[in-house]
């Protein structure tokens, strides 16, 4: 390859047309960066106090005035959390590579995303965590070190809240904030109704209860809550979790009431959106309700939120309350179905670049 011989400063004699393999021409390259939660490092006191306390010290998660706030967390919470989760977390740690599962199963989205687009070779895939390790201005730098000069950030929600979104959103561009030549980043929105991931819940659910010897009198589409606050400020988080859930019951084409809308995992003492799951699990089967399933669309990749506090707690509560069958349909995750849904956004996404 003939490089030009002059260029001695970075603009100076370049001719019009640059000759190809030139470094000032546009290598073409593109990243897609997978971004999830996070993950602590270990289950045991301090790596679970050190992933609490970045997570739980974002302002986007906790909007609580930091006078109030911080002494709380460092004080009360940050000593007793850490050792409660971390037993939550020991119940689903994946013990073979020592990581959480949300971590294994999003470093298998990656390589099994960067499989489906080899095809093109401008395009390198990598993933990062919000909270923890790997964190996310790490891979944008190592993306762009690669030569990506456009990169496609996928937060991985279907669903757009702040706290989860936003917040990726926020660190992604932090990080750019210290690039003398940044990428061009461009971020995946919400999919909450995209035709693919609604059909791919309906397919995994059809699949999951056909693997049983019963039916489910009533399906839960549990999805992860916020506070009722920030509904009241405007988040369309809850309208977009009713939005999937309704999608899918035309989808399914299912009458009005086999399929509910609940929200789980609440943190702290005040009001989040109703109803809650547990309550909702504690009370069906006094209402004649004896056997459920419980799907949560919200959730990319199985985690502690889906495998401990759903399939593990909350199919506990509902057997104790006088429930006869309760099953957990497992997130699309890396399946085949989950694939198609991360591959059909990220390809719609990167239209006009590609
Ligand atoms: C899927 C969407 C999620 C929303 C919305 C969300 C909001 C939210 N979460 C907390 C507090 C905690 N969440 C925790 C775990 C956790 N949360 C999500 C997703 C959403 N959170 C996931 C995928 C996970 C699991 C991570 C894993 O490694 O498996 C935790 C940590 C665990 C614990 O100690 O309970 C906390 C804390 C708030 C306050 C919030 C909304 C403001
Ligand atoms: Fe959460
Ligand atoms: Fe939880």
């Amino acid at each position: 390859m003939d490089m030009p011989k002059t260029a001695a400063t970075p603009h100076a004699g370049l001719p019009s047309r640059l000759p190809e393999g030139h470094p000032a021409v546009r290598s073409g390259r593109i990243g897609v960066l997978l971004v999830n939660l996070g993950t602590p490092e270990g289950t045991s006191y301090w790596p679970m106090r050190r992933y609490l306390k970045e997570f739980l010290s974002d302002r986007r998660v906790i909007e609580v005035p930091r006078y109030i706030w911080w002494p709380l967390l460092n004080l009360v919470i940050l000593t007793t959390r850490p050792g409660r989760s971390g037993k939550a977390y020991d119940e689903v740690w994946n013990r073979e590579l020592d990581e959480s599962p949300l971590k294994t199963v999003t470093r298998s989205q990656a390589e099994k995303l960067a499989a489906a687009l080899s095809a093109d070779p401008r395009i390198e895939v990598d993933w990062a965590m919000r909270y923890g390790l790997p964190p996310i201005k790490e891979k944008l730098e190592g993306l762009a070190a690669k030569g990506c000069e456009r990169i496609l950030l996928f937060p991985l929600y279907p669903q757009y809240a702040a706290a989860t979104t936003a917040t990726v959103n926020d660190k992604a561009f932090e990080a750019l904030m210290t690039m003398r030549w940044q990428p061009a980043l461009r971020t995946v929105p919400q999919y909450c109704d995209d035709p693919v991931y609604i059909d791919a819940l309906a397919r995994s659910l059809e699949e999951h209860l056909a693997t049983l010897d019963w039916e489910p009198d009533l399906v839960l589409t549990s999805y992860h809550g916020i506070p009722q606050e920030y509904l009241d400020k405007g988040d369309p988080y809850h309208c977009q979790c009713h939005k999937t859930t309704r999608l899918l019951q035309e989808r399914l084409g299912w009458p009005d009431g086999r399929l509910k809308v609940t929200f789980q995992s609440r943190f702290g003492k005040a009001e989040w959106i109703k109803p809650y799951t547990d309550e909702t699990v504690k009370a069906l089967p006094g209402q004649g309700v004896r056997k459920i399933a419980v799907m949560m669309p919200g959730f990319v990749t199985d985690c502690l939120e889906t495998l401990e506090e759903i399939a593990g707690e909350n199919a506990e509560y509902f057997h104790e309350a006088g429930g006869e069958k309760f099953t957990a349909v497992p997130c699309l995750n890396d399946s085949e179905a989950g694939m198609t849904v991360i591959e059909q956004v990220v390809r719609r996404e990167l239209m006009g670049w590609i």
